[in-house]
């Protein structure tokens, strides 16, 4: 066969497997014998020749016959320094098991340092936390596989990071042959761009499909970043097909993660989906004494007054990370000042972070919570379907604007898909009435106000 005829054939196989996958696997193939029904190829590395026999080997076989060539095997062949060393050789139709078999020290794996302070000891648990709390305990036991992916997610600093240290270092502890590698999504875009612009994609795989688990925080970070969610969906797939563990904290659930690909959330959701949800008082109260414990040590000698605990914990409701925050600094003042922690002192040091902590509501908290709630989605509250099960909790989430924000019916109108005031206003007359006949309803409603005002 002529080179120009495998030419042809590269092209066809451009417009099946689609130009990314054609520059990374297919244009570095060198067809170098074609004989007795076997084509050989040369590849860079063994796990080139691998990856494409298990991914690609059954187009590039009915390629090559369509073209009138009689191919029953592929064979891939690593080149080092002018010798070919065979690595792959199957008839294609029966797929190759093998993973990548080449394991890297530790060392080069090119994670985020974990932070010590971040463990399992160091959480605290309550209410809002404790479902992503017990997954997280169970991965960490490192046995078998149960969900795949593990996905965490809520509001900002409600301890999503503080979870996955905490994994990684138990599996550090608990299975110290296990190759962990914790990062961010961000981090992961840096080292795959890297790794295109230095022409190192192969190893770049090849590391990432070396893990035995793989934790990559932030991932709504990658959506709208096509070639980046591409490799993370192929990273994915390889690791999971490998059955090695796979954990994923976001700012939200995959489903609402917008720009994000659909077959990629789809995979998010096979695992276990679970939320962190906003702090209550007892668990921020829990926080606060446990890091007033460690202060105390840190200061000795420092008093802090009765009810201040209890204050912190009543105001500042953001998140665990303003709360940390506050407590540091009024440790770290009242030690400058030399004065016990009284609650006037409090007050003083922390004003600001009291006054932005005094919750304002948004419409959008309201949809998203209600949405939630009644397990619908967040697009089905602005859109057009009139169903019971839709449209009550879309008035339920109307109704709620109009008490806890301080919108006009037009305003509300606007947010809830360009809707009519008139709307509106039917839509929280009805939760009124509702709300007087059933009981349900109304303990609902109670909630989620109190989760929303929390
Ligand atoms: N339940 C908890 N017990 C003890 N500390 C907590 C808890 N939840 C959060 N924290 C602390 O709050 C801070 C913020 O948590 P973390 O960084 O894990 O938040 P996050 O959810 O990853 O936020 P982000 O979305 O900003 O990345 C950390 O210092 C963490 O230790």
């Amino acid at each position: 066969m002529t080179n120009e005829t495998w030419g042809e054939i590269r092209e066809q196989l451009q417009k099946r497997v689609g130009k990314n996958n054609y520059t990374t696997w297919i244009e570095p193939l060198k067809l170098s014998q074609l004989k007795n029904g076997v084509a050989r190829f040369e590849v860079p590395t063994s796990f080139f020749g691998d990856w494409v026999l298990r991914n690609y080997g059954d187009h590039i076989r009915n390629h090559l016959n369509a073209a009138g060539q009689t191919v029953d095997r592929l064979e891939f062949a690593v080149t080092t320094g002018g010798t070919v060393a065979p690595v792959a050789a199957a008839k294609p139709v029966a797929r190759a098991k093998a993973a990548p078999k080449s394991r890297l020290p530790d060392e080069e794996l090119p994670g985020a340092p974990l932070d010590s302070r971040f463990t399992f000891d160091s959480f605290v648990v309550g209410k809002p936390n404790e479902l992503a709390h017990a997954a997280a305990r169970r991965v960490s036991e490192g046995g078998p596989v149960s969900f795949n992916p593990l996905f965490l997610y809520g509001g900002v600093g409600l301890g999503k990071t503080h979870l996955m240290h905490a994994i990684a270092h138990e599996l550090q502890t608990r299975q110290p042959h296990l190759r962990v590698l914790y990062l961010s999504a961000e981090q992961f875009m840096y080292r795959f761009v890297q790794a295109l612009r230095e022409r190192q994609i192969m190893d770049f795989k090849e590391l990432f499909r070396s893990v035995d688990v793989l934790m990559v925080d932030d991932v709504q970070f990658i959506a709208g970043k096509d070639s980046t969610q591409e490799e993370f969906f192929h990273t994915f797939n390889a690791l999971v097909d490998q059955n090695k563990q796979i954990v994923i904290s976001a700012d939200r659930a995959p489903g609402e993660i917008k720009d994000l690909e659909e077959r990629i959330k789809s995979r998010l959701q096979c695992g276990l989906v679970v939320d962190l949800h906003p702090t209550d008082y007892e668990l921020r109260l829990g926080i606060l004494q446990q890091k007033a414990e460690f202060y105390r040590e840190q200061y000795k000698g420092l008093k802090i007054a009765d009810g201040v605990l209890e204050f912190l914990a009543h105001r500042i409701t953001t998140n665990v990370r303003v709360l940390e925050g506050a407590l540091t600094r009024l440790f770290a003042f009242a030690s400058l000042v030399g004065r016990e922690i009284t609650l006037d002192l409090a007050q003083d040091c922390l004003a600001d972070i009291l006054r932005a902590s005094d919750r304002k509501v948004t419409i959008e908290e309201i949809q998203r919570k209600v949405a939630e709630h009644y397990n619908i989605r967040l697009s089905d509250m602005i859109g057009p379907k009139r169903l019971r099960t839709i449209a009550r909790p879309r008035q339920v989430a109307m109704y709620l604007s109009k008490q806890l924000t301080p919108r006009s019916l037009p305003e509300i109108g606007r947010r809830f898909g360009g809707r009519d005031h008139t709307t509106i206003m039917h839509g929280v007359r009805r939760i009124e009435e509702l709300m007087a006949t059933d009981s349900q309803l109304a303990d609902d409603l109670q909630l989620l106000k109190r989760l929303l005002q929390a």
